[in-house]
């Protein structure tokens, strides 16, 4: 059974629809990517999951639960996450108030110690002012924030965004273990094919619609469709990193 499906959505900003009939879902523990050209409405999309999108029609459901009558924040009570492309951290709070200062995280003290186990480099600069952290530590800090609510699907905006290569590989990795903790990952990425090749299943979007969806593995074989929509070249996929709890 689906954690999230999408069926049917459409929706904007204004009165012109940026997604068109789109029909999804996310089983728990998959990671999916969204892949696309630029301005297909990737971001929006991920938007419109968390509720955050002014208008959209179709039907969202979450676990069972109808999600089109549902606010942000009761979106995050029942499971979801979101970390937004940029703003997702307080430059002028420490990495741990950053941390404290998360909403709906029960038990937040031991949450946070969870946190730290995670990620033990944000331990070592729990007293830092995250606008001092590098780019990868500001990324593991806004998972860290996401993580706080114990989600079953986090949403991911391109966490790869501003990111050196190498830097990207490290967040990668913290991406493919969030399944192991139970947590399904629906993320856009412009790295695609690299995304990809550690994707379950990934969806392509072109002005808006979805023009192809299929595994992983399918979509980065699929020349024709990948010299379009997501680059060319190889990628290996990654070996599985040790597992850790969330
Ligand atoms: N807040 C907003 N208000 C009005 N239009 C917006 C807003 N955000 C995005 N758009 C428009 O919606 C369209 C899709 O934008 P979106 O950011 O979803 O695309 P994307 O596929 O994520 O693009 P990219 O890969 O370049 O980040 C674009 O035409 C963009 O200008």
């Amino acid at each position: 059974m689906s954690l999230l499906k999408i069926a049917n959505l459409s929706g904007g900003y204004g009165d012109v629809d940026i997604i068109s009939g789109i029909d999804m879902d996310v089983g728990a523990k998959e990671i999916v990517t969204i892949a696309g050209t630029n301005g297909a409405g990737k971001s929006t999309l991920i938007k419109a999951a968390m509720g955050i999108l002014p208008r959209i029609s179709g039907t969202m459901v979450f676990d069972g639960i109808d999600l089109m009558k549902l606010q942000i924040e009761d979106r995050v009570r029942i499971g979801i996450s979101y970390v937004p492309q940029v703003r997702n951290v307080f430059g002028t709070l420490t990495v741990l108030e950053n941390l404290q200062v998360v909403e709906h995280a029960p038990a937040k003290a031991a949450r946070i110690r969870d946190m730290f186990d995670l990620f033990p480099a944000l331990a070592g600069r729990r007293g830092t002012y995250a606008e001092n952290l590098s780019g990868g530590e500001r990324q593991q800090l806004a998972f860290a924030r996401a993580l706080m609510s114990s989600p079953r699907l986090i949403l991911l905006d391109e966490p790869s965004a501003a990111l050196s290569p190498a830097l990207t590989d490290q967040v990668f990795e913290e991406v493919k273990r969030l399944p192991q903790a139970d947590v399904a990952v629906l993320m856009v990425e412009q790295r695609a094919r690299q995304a990809l090749a550690f994707s379950d299943r990934g969806y392509i979007l072109d002005a808006g619609r979805i023009v192809l969806s299929d595994t992983g593995a399918n979509l980065l074989a699929n020349e024709e469709m990948g010299d379009v929509y997501i680059g060319r070249g190889q990628v290996q996929a990654a070996p599985q990193s040790p597992s850790s709890h969330i």
